[in-house]
């Protein structure tokens, strides 16, 4: 899939602005801060409808504007598809092909998107939070029914935490509006642990070779999914439920006494080893950014597995950050297949072929000033 034209308005830094992409390589050209990671930005949220820099829907419209907007057309599957994205103060609507979504997973993965951008470098050496927003988000976008259950399972468990706060509080023995958010938490929990693990399975198949071969043949990779619950892959999804179950009861006493919620998928992580050894506390930074690198082109090729086409490539100032070989590793990867859009404030440092026949977009100040691409 690759998007054609991409339309803003009062979207950042930018008034309006309509742009028609190639369908091979972009780049965005400019200065700090004339508005390049927030066309990337713009993309992303097409995606995803949300940001990948800020929870804050309304730092996205542009200062002192009513509401923002950003249109795309997206090519995928013989067919040329209209989507919008809309923020408000009343809120932000999400429209596919002029039909509004009612809900926001109804829309999710209209266009698939992988980004990398400097901070996912720090994928594996950041917090867990960092680990399990990445499989969330690529779960999410090749099964929006995933989006579902983890909204829900956000509400139930915020609910519940409160309910263990009151119950902490009042030193009441009466749990029986506990044993319901347990069993809503158990239901959602495990429907996510599943995917989870189903994800991850594939994302090794992929990731584990891809590792191989950046490497030369000198590292191993291992992706492990680390539980505080003795859950594995080979369980099915109701045993995973009673697993959580079973848990939940013999936790709800130190639960109470806490306050809070101890196990569950939102206190999960992922493990990445390398030779056998833990790569977040011992690798170096180059086997930190090697890993990084194998994930996400790992994700592009589980994403045409999984939808039939290949996701549009946000490369956000990252191609700077990684060594030549590493480079030329990624662009030979992506090279005529994938949709790719690339900012940097200087050309030259990046030799690749693929860089000097891509189109390029020259912005200052949220304008575009130039486009000397294709015919140049
Ligand atoms: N809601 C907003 N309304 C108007 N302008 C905004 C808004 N949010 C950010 N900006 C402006 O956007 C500009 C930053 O753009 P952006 O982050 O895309 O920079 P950049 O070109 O990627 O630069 P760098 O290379 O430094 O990352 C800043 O001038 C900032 O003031």
């Amino acid at each position: 899939m690759y998007i054609e034209e991409l339309s803003l308005v009062n979207y950042r830094n930018y008034d309006r602005l309509t742009i028609h992409f190639d369908h091979k390589v972009n780049v965005i050209l400019g200065e700090n801060a004339q508005g390049k990671t927030n066309l990337m930005e713009a993309i992303y949220v097409l995606g995803f409808t949300k940001s990948h820099r800020t929870p804050r829907d309304k730092e996205l419209i542009q200062w002192d504007a009513e509401y923002g907007k950003i249109k795309g057309r997206v090519f995928k599957k013989n067919r040329s598809l209209p989507l919008e994205v809309i923020f408000s103060s009343k809120g932000k609507k999400a429209k596919f092909n002029h039909i509004e979504q009612k809900r926001l997973s109804d829309y999710i993965g209209s266009l698939n998107i992988v980004m990398f951008a400097p901070e996912d470098l720090n994928l594996v050496k950041g917090s867990p939070q960092e680990r399990r927003r990445f499989i969330d988000m690529e779960i999410g976008q090749i099964e929006p029914v995933y989006i579902y259950h983890l909204n829900q399972y956000q509400k139930i468990l915020k609910q519940r935490n409160a309910l263990l706060k009151d119950l902490q509080r009042r030193r009441t023995k009466d749990t029986t509006m506990l044993q319901i958010y347990t069993e809503q938490l158990a239901e959602h929990g495990a429907a996510i642990l599943f995917r989870r693990f189903r994800f991850l399975k594939k994302l090794r198949e992929w990731a584990v070779p891809i590792h191989l071969q950046i490497s030369r043949d000198q590292e191993n990779l291992k992706i492990d999914y680390l539980s505080k619950v003795d859950v594995s892959e080979s369980m099915d999804m109701e045993k995973m439920r009673d697993t959580y179950l079973t848990e939940f009861n013999r936790k709800e006493e130190s639960e109470i006494e806490r306050g809070t919620t101890l196990i569950g998928p939102h206190r999960d992580d992922l493990v990445f080893t390398v030779n056998d050894r833990n790569v977040q506390h011992f690798g170096s930074q180059g086997q930190q950014r090697t890993t990084a690198l194998s994930l996400k082109l790992a994700e592009i090729e589980l994403i045409y597995q999984e939808v039939g086409d290949y996701p549009v490539l946000l490369l956000d100032d990252v191609l700077s950050e990684l060594d030549d070989y590493r480079q030329s590793h990624l662009l030979n990867a992506i090279q005529g297949k994938v949709q790719t859009f690339v900012t940097t404030t200087n050309i030259d440092g990046i030799a690749h072929e693929t860089i000097r026949e891509a189109e390029i977009f020259t912005i200052h100040e949220g304008k575009l000033v130039e486009n000397n691409g294709l015919d140049r």
